[in-house]
């Protein structure tokens, strides 16, 4: 019998969703456990020291990369390839990835960083540009462009390819979950382990998450065009894919054509990213976020309605491919359960990393508090 969860997803006074505890919960609790994330990356750069399945980091066990590698031709026919920190681990990717089997992205390096010239304009806007029919009309143009167009010329950033490797993991699992909905990966799981348990979610679990992308974009108007990019490139490597076709297996070549027929259009790239922002959680080398190295991110779905405060009565703690969320003091009943985003020490400093990072004010008790004792008038 699965554990039931031990708190409801209700309105919060300050707008948005949160989770309020059902009942009373002592200190220690572990109150939700999310298997896997629905859509995640390692930086590129980290490729070959954190293990592709449990995340694990080579620097930790004193060795500099793991050693057991699932090369891109035994997989699909292309370069590259992931590294694991043993081979249970390769076995047990090897298994989820045969639903899911597709190439890598290969990063480019050629070339001008011009964009095409109907999406020039992008290069220059500006926060009262961006309204919500300016982003609909931008992404239409994206798709426009990208239609007309052959050759990839632009130079990608870093973070870019990391972003676009993150958005193919997405695209993938819901291509598989169209193509097997009985995949039991997808399912909130229903086993044994102590503890309201999840698994990765499926796209429509995904979906139900805020959509940050008008706050990111009003706060950060360069990651429009950055994000168009993501998605012409994407398109473009599909678009490439036939041409290597005689290496593919059966399997390949079926998901291959439905990412391609998926990006015909932006509307799931778009919607991937909206939710990306403001909602993921950073892949950390040791299991607790303290002064330790982030290696990726990845969208641990079911984790991100817990809202911020800035004195949390949860704890988050990465277990192999999976988040934990323990109670880090008791909870009483009705109370809402939250983590924190932002480790600043004076209020101004936790406005401001929350304000650039996550997009809002925060409307947490200790803040007003703060804000209240620096002001010397009460808050309301
Ligand atoms: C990861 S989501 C949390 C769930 C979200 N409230 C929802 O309805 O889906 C983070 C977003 O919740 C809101 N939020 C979280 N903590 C907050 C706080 N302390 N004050 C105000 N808004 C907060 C912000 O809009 C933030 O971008």
């Amino acid at each position: 019998m699965a554990t039931p969860s031990l708190y409801d997803i209700l309105s919060t006074p300050y707008g948005g969703r949160g989770a309020f505890a059902r009942e009373a919960i002592p200190q220690g609790t572990m109150i939700l456990a999310c298997a896997a994330p629905y859509a995640h990356v390692v930086y590129w750069e980290f490729r070959r020291e954190v293990c592709a399945w449990c995340f694990a980091y080579s620097f930790e066990s004193g060795k500099s990369k793991w050693a057991v590698k699932l090369a891109g031709s035994e997989h699909v026919g292309g370069n590259g390839g992931v590294w694991f920190c043993t081979d249970v681990c390769r076995a047990d990717y090897i298994r989820e990835h045969e639903k899911m089997l597709a190439g890598n992205s290969k990063r480019t390096t050629a070339g001008l960083a011009v964009p095409p010239a109907g999406l020039v304009y992008l290069e220059t806007i500006v926060p009262t540009d961006i309204t919500p029919e300016y982003l609909d009309v931008a992404w239409a143009a994206a798709r426009d462009v990208s239609d007309q167009r052959r050759g990839w010329t632009e130079e990608m950033t870093e973070f870019e390819v990391d972003t676009a490797r993150f958005v193919l993991d997405g695209l993938l699992r819901k291509i598989i979950e169209e193509a097997n909905p009985g995949a039991e990966m997808l399912d909130r799981l229903v086993d044994d382990t102590p503890g309201y348990c999840v698994g990765a979610g499926r796209w429509a679990d995904y979906m139900e998450l805020q959509d940050n992308e008008y706050a990111l974009m009003y706060t950060n108007p360069h990651m429009l065009a950055s994000h168009i990019r993501v998605y012409r490139f994407l398109r473009h490597i599909t678009t490439m894919l036939p041409q290597v076709r005689s290496k593919l297996n059966e399997k390949s070549v079926h998901v291959i054509e439905q990412l391609r027929k998926n990006l015909a259009t932006p509307t799931d790239t778009r919607a991937l990213l909206g939710r990306d922002s403001g909602n993921v959680f950073g892949l950390w080398d040791t299991a607790t976020d303290e002064g330790s190295e982030m290696l990726g991110w990845g969208a641990f779905v079911f984790g991100s309605y817990f809202n911020h405060h800035c004195e949390p009565n949860l704890k988050k703690k990465r277990n192999k491919r999976g988040v934990e969320f323990y109670a880090s003091k008791d909870i009483a009943p009705g109370e809402e359960l939250c983590i924190s985003y932002a480790d600043g020490v004076s209020v101004e400093e936790r406005m401001q990393q929350l304000e650039s990072g996550w997009f809002f004010v925060c409307r947490c008790t200790r803040c007003a508090r703060d804000l209240e004792r620096a002001s010397g008038t009460p808050s309301i």
